[in-house]
């Protein structure tokens, strides 16, 4: 009698826990475009920062199937080709590159990869990358600012900003106001902003935005969240009336590289790699809400919102705060050197 109310009192914890988690991490979005969907993407150019790894190498192989023009923003050229010809390999293998009968140029109507090096924590490689995308590409018709860098220990960028902050936000900052004109002229076009649910607990403190007084790279890396939202609000208002529209979402808790610099006991490390393949999403799952802001009919002229799991959230009124909204996008164009 006890040993079965033991087995049942642990079933049901683990039942409890299991639903908790599920709560946690979000349902698993299922993949929204089916192969009746090719073609869906073909003639529009699609640029994916750090699409090399995790979210952004699931969005682009799945935005390519779906016949666009990809451009990978990388900060390192030889492992971005890597995951391109490992990209390219894949589409031949499912008979959807090659001469085909879809409306892409390749074979199964998939479309094409292009990479670029750009390395967000630099303001010299940005503009160098801006100053490619604009002799080059024609058109920019959706901008995914992807990229990010989580609880890395104290670093700078090139330029002496907070890591997490330099990259997550002021690289995308600085990238997305100089293809801005490109964007204009390629109308109906989109931008698309990578944030997490994390930016709950960040704060925009504005007296040392560069963590020099005092740095925690958990804190950091919600605050570069909180800029995204922030950010993503901020441009929505002065894109009024443009026909470019830009959207930010929060993927769930996904099974990528992102946690490089956490560190986990060697011990503790086959409990959390099946804790983590138990639970985590994985990258198709969790770049589904990329993919449905870049590509979906239904959130066209939608902007300023805020999404998970395909479906508009609500934010807290820290990440609706217009006055802040509007210093930080003060400050950041004087930080990245763009004021006028
Ligand atoms: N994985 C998750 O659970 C999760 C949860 C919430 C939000 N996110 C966000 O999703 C986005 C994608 O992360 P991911 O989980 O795919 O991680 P990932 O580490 O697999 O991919 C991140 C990409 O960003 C690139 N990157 C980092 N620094 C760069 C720089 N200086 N210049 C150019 N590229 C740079 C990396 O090279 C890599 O390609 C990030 O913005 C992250 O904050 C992820």
């Amino acid at each position: 009698m006890a040993v079965a109310t033991a087995v049942a009192l642990l079933a049901a914890l683990g039942g409890a826990l299991w639903l908790a988690a599920r709560r946690f991490v979000g349902p698993r979005a299922q993949r929204l475009h089916g192969s009746g969907d090719a073609g869906l993407m073909h003639g529009k150019t699609v640029l994916i920062t750090g699409a090399n790894s995790g979210l952004g190498r699931a969005t682009a192989a799945e935005l390519l199937r779906l016949g666009a023009r990809v451009i990978m923003g990388c900060r390192d050229r030889a492992r971005a080709e890597e995951a391109a010809g490992q990209l390219r390999r894949e589409l031949s293998q499912a008979g959807e590159s090659g001469p085909g009968p879809g409306p892409g140029p390749g074979p199964g109507g998939a479309g094409e990869l292009v990479v670029k090096e750009l390395d967000l924590a630099s303001l010299r490689s940005v503009r160098a990358f801006c100053q490619e995308m604009l002799q080059e590409e024609p058109r920019l018709d959706v901008l995914i600012n992807n990229a990010g860098i989580f609880q890395c220990p104290y670093m700078k960028t090139e330029d002496g900003f907070e890591m997490q902050f330099g990259v997550n936000h002021l690289g995308h900052f600085l990238l997305t106001n100089l293809l801005l004109g490109l964007l204009k002229n390629s109308a109906p076009s989109r931008i698309v902003v990578v944030s997490s649910k994390l930016y709950k607990y960040g704060e925009i403190n504005f007296e040392d935005l560069n963590s020099e007084q005092s740095y925690n790279k958990s804190s950091c890396y919600s605050r570069s969240k909180l800029a995204n939202i922030l950010f993503t609000r901020e441009l929505a208002r002065r894109l009024e009336g443009t026909n470019v529209t830009v959207n930010v979402l929060h993927p769930g808790i996904v099974r990528t590289n992102l946690g490089r610099h956490i560190h986990v006991p060697l011990l503790a490390k086959p409990l959390f790699d099946l804790v983590s393949w138990a639970f985590f999403k994985t990258p198709l799952e969790g770049a589904q809400t990329s993919i449905y802001l870049a590509s979906s009919p239904e959130v066209e002229g939608v902007s300023g919102r805020y999404f998970g799991d395909c479906k508009e959230e609500e934010l807290l009124p820290k990440a609706m705060d217009d006055s802040v909204a509007r210093k930080l996008w003060d400050i950041s164009e004087v930080m990245v050197g763009i004021l006028k």
